[in-house]
């Protein structure tokens, strides 16, 4: 057995206690062997950890990773202008190899800021996936099908698409990229696709992923259409299962609070898109009271503009207060649980803990910084101070993929370099 030592930290636990520990990862098998003290013995390779955090490493459980090359090319907008107008026109002339530059950008700042695992909906995903085989994250990928606006041969095919992409890369790179089937929206995407392709997709063993309840005008065509909200909509296209994620849902009432709780579908809570565009505050607490799966998400860099995991719990932290009208909502307990465990169970995957036997997904949190001090409560300062700068190690599967800021798996100056010159002549090619 290959061994990882993680020493002289603070870890925390499943419970969200922190005890002074060892963290003993094999690496053969990507799990955590043992957590406890003095197990640096032996160890063939070690991290130093002292004066920091070692913790879950983050669940981003909704991204468009590549959207990195359109971060500040069209801000303050609301969602439909701004998809509309700005960001649809521009992936319009995407090519695949900008998809992967752009991808390998966005992985390169998941892994600086702490980020072990991502849930990815775009287009060109054989791109995508070989960014993240590289990057060595885990990620659950999948192919965003739009249909409005096509007709139906070319709508089938990019439904065909999605199914064919979840179906041929669950398991690639060792296991470590799963899929799902991703309707970009109930709006986006006509219900006779989704009647068609949604048990193809059960056929296919994959969970399913799309964008709901964003905004208003989500909520009422489907109303008007069909008489029901989006999710009883969803529910009964049979897009409402245990293993389903949705983003958003935002505005979602009681009833369908209850339905997904029922199901068990998770709730992927996006707050910095979600106040960037303007579309509303999600009652994340109430969604928590009825015992929904709660995890977050950054969206993409053009809507948020980071992709900093810190900076979205502590957006949720504070909007979910303002949106509950209360301070003791949404707790800094609450939104460490949401962005570690509640992300990696909504989105289907075994790591967001630190025990004996899960994934060896890590990220060690540097806690010798002025606003880290000084350490009455570490979760309230994951919650509440610390940023993405303060990640010191990243480890995914057993691997180190950042040792003490430096990425290893990616090369910073030219992943950079390259992603400046996509986008540079992507923009260019927009405005002629
Ligand atoms: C068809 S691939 C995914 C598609 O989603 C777009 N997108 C990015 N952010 C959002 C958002 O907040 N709501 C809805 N759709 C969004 C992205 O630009 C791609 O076109
Ligand atoms: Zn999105």
């Amino acid at each position: 057995m290959t061994t990882l030592a993680i020493t002289g930290g603070q870890v925390l636990r499943p419970d969200l206690t922190v005890t002074a520990a060892d963290v003993l990862v094999d690496q053969d098998a990507g799990e955590i062997r043992d957590i406890g003290p003095d197990l640096a013995d032996d160890a063939d390779e070690t991290l130093e950890a002292a004066n920091s955090l070692v913790m879950p490493g983050f669940v981003n459980g909704h991204c468009h990773v590549a959207m990195t090359l359109l971060r500040g090319y069209a801000d303050d907008k609301p969602l439909e202008a701004w998809l509309q107008e700005d960001i649809w026109p521009a992936e319009g002339e995407l090519t695949a190899d900008d998809v992967h530059a752009g991808a390998q950008l966005g992985l390169l700042e998941l892994i600086k800021s702490g980020t072990t695992a991502v849930a990815d909906m775009y287009f060109h995903v054989p791109e995508v996936a070989d960014a993240v085989e590289t990057a060595g994250i885990r990620a659950r990928l999948g192919h965003g099908i739009v249909t409005v606006g096509k007709d139906d041969e070319v709508a089938r095919e990019d439904a065909n698409t999605s199914l064919e992409i979840a179906r041929e890369y669950d398991g690639a790179a060792d296991g470590r990229i799963s899929t799902a089937f991703k309707p970009h929206s109930l709006t986006t995407v006509g219900s006779e696709y989704l009647e068609e392709f949604v048990p193809k997709a059960r056929e296919a063993g994959v969970p399913i992923h799309y964008h709901a309840n964003e905004t208003e005008n989500e909520v009422a065509p489907i109303v008007e259409e069909h008489g029901q909200r989006p999710l009883e909509y969803a529910a009964d296209r049979g897009m409402l299962e245990p293993e389903d994620f949705i983003a958003h849902g935002v505005h979602v009432d009681d009833r369908e609070i209850e339905l997904l709780a029922e199901a068990g579908t998770g709730v992927i809570h996006c707050p910095a898109s979600n106040m960037k565009l303007g579309s509303g505050m999600a009652p994340v607490q109430r969604m928590l009271d009825a015992g929904v799966t709660v995890g977050l998400g950054t969206d993409g860099a053009a809507s948020n503009n980071d992709l900093s995991m810190l900076d979205e719990a502590r957006d949720a932290a504070m909007l979910g207060k303002l949106a509950a009208d209360d301070a003791s909502a949404v707790s800094a307990e609450a939104t460490v649980d949401m962005v570690t465990r509640g992300s990696a169970d909504a989105i289907g995957l075994a790591s967001g803990r630190l025990e004996a036997g899960a994934p060896a997904d890590l990220a060690v949190i540097d806690l010798e910084a002025p606003h880290l001090t000084p350490r009455h409560d570490l979760v309230s300062h994951l919650a509440y101070a610390a940023t993405a700068a303060d990640v010191r190690h990243t480890v995914c599967d057993g691997q180190v993929l950042m040792r003490d800021r430096e990425v290893l798996t990616l090369e910073e100056a030219a992943v950079r370099e390259r992603a400046l010159e996509a986008a540079t002549s992507l923009v260019e090619r927009v405005d002629t």
